[in-house]
């Protein structure tokens, strides 16, 4: 973060995903004068942290951060061009955006790492993957990964066209994740429980399991077999849940496709 204090960093966007990694940049030794916000419409919280808000840049940042959403890059790039074709990393977590866009609007010597966070960094349990062009290099990856895991796990992939996959499972993963909380506890509601206590128990499941998957040295299917009981409940369950044609795999399968066929078409 040495180098971020002494050259200063730039955000371009900071709504969800853009406040959450702030969050942790500051947590993590960023000082709140070396960052720099452009955003028409700053939230309370971001005003609070004293960082420079729409004032003029500085003139060699060592990275600019982009966290607009896709459909607005076309608008916010220009403001970024005199960082094209320097040593300003350029660092974007925009879905569908490739690295060739970047390229185009800034010039093709620029240092891009294109990288797919989720919202989980807000809680600092994010995971991360990130993809490098050549001006990068070895260096760019290095201070992406270092931003990058103040909000949590960081990965690197082989290929930019991993990255569709990469958003469909973890990008949009957590919408899953939270929807699967919400369809318990409307399902425990459908079985008779209170509506709060449906939701105490959805949501503390999920979160139980997941730490319990995250943490166990067994793979996800063997605690999996540990819960289910020969001829039990949740044998019962899962004879619905795992239909080869309308249960999980086949709707995830599904799901996950369009998550990555949106990607790829972003990208267009
Ligand atoms: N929300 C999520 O789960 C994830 C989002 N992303 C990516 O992160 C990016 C941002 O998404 P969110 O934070 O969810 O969106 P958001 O809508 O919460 O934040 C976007 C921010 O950009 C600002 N903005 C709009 N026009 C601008 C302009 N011309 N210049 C500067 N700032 C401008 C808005 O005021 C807003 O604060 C997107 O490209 C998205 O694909 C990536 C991974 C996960
Ligand atoms: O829904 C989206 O397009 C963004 C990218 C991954 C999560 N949210």
């Amino acid at each position: 973060m040495e180098r971020i204090n002494r050259k200063g960093l730039v955000l371009l966007g900071c709504g969800k995903m853009g406040s959450a990694m702030l969050a942790g940049w500051l947590a993590r030794g960023v000082e709140p004068g070396a960052v720099w916000i452009i955003d028409p419409k700053p939230s309370d919280w971001l005003r609070a942290q004293g960082v420079h808000l729409n004032a003029e840049l500085p003139t060699d940042p060592a990275v600019v951060v982009v966290a607009v959403k896709p459909q607005m890059m076309g608008d916010a790039l220009p403001a970024l061009q005199s960082f094209g074709n320097g040593a300003t990393l350029f660092l974007s977590v925009a879905a569908g955006t490739p690295i060739s866009a970047f390229a185009a609007a800034l010039g093709a010597q620029t240092p891009i790492v294109r990288a797919m966070p989720n919202t989980p960094a807000a809680v600092g349990r994010g995971i991360t993957a990130i993809v490098a062009n050549d001006p990068a290099g070895a260096d760019g990856l290095a201070l992406a990964e270092a931003l990058l895991s103040a909000v949590g796990q960081v990965v690197r992939l082989e290929d930019e066209s991993q990255m569709d996959a990469v958003t469909a499972v973890s990008g949009s993963g957590p919408a899953y994740v939270f929807h699967l909380i919400e369809t318990l506890a409307a399902a425990g509601e459908a079985e008779g429980l209170a509506p709060e206590l449906a939701l105490q128990l959805a949501r503390a499941t999920v979160a139980g399991a997941g730490a319990l998957a995250e943490n166990a040295d067994d793979s996800p299917a063997q605690l999996r077999i540990n819960v289910t009981s020969p001829n039990g409940t949740t044998a019962a369950a899962l004879e619905v849940l795992m239909d080869e044609r309308e249960g999980f795999p086949a709707l995830l399968r599904l799901a996950v496709a369009a998550a990555a066929n949106r990607s790829r078409e972003l990208g267009q």
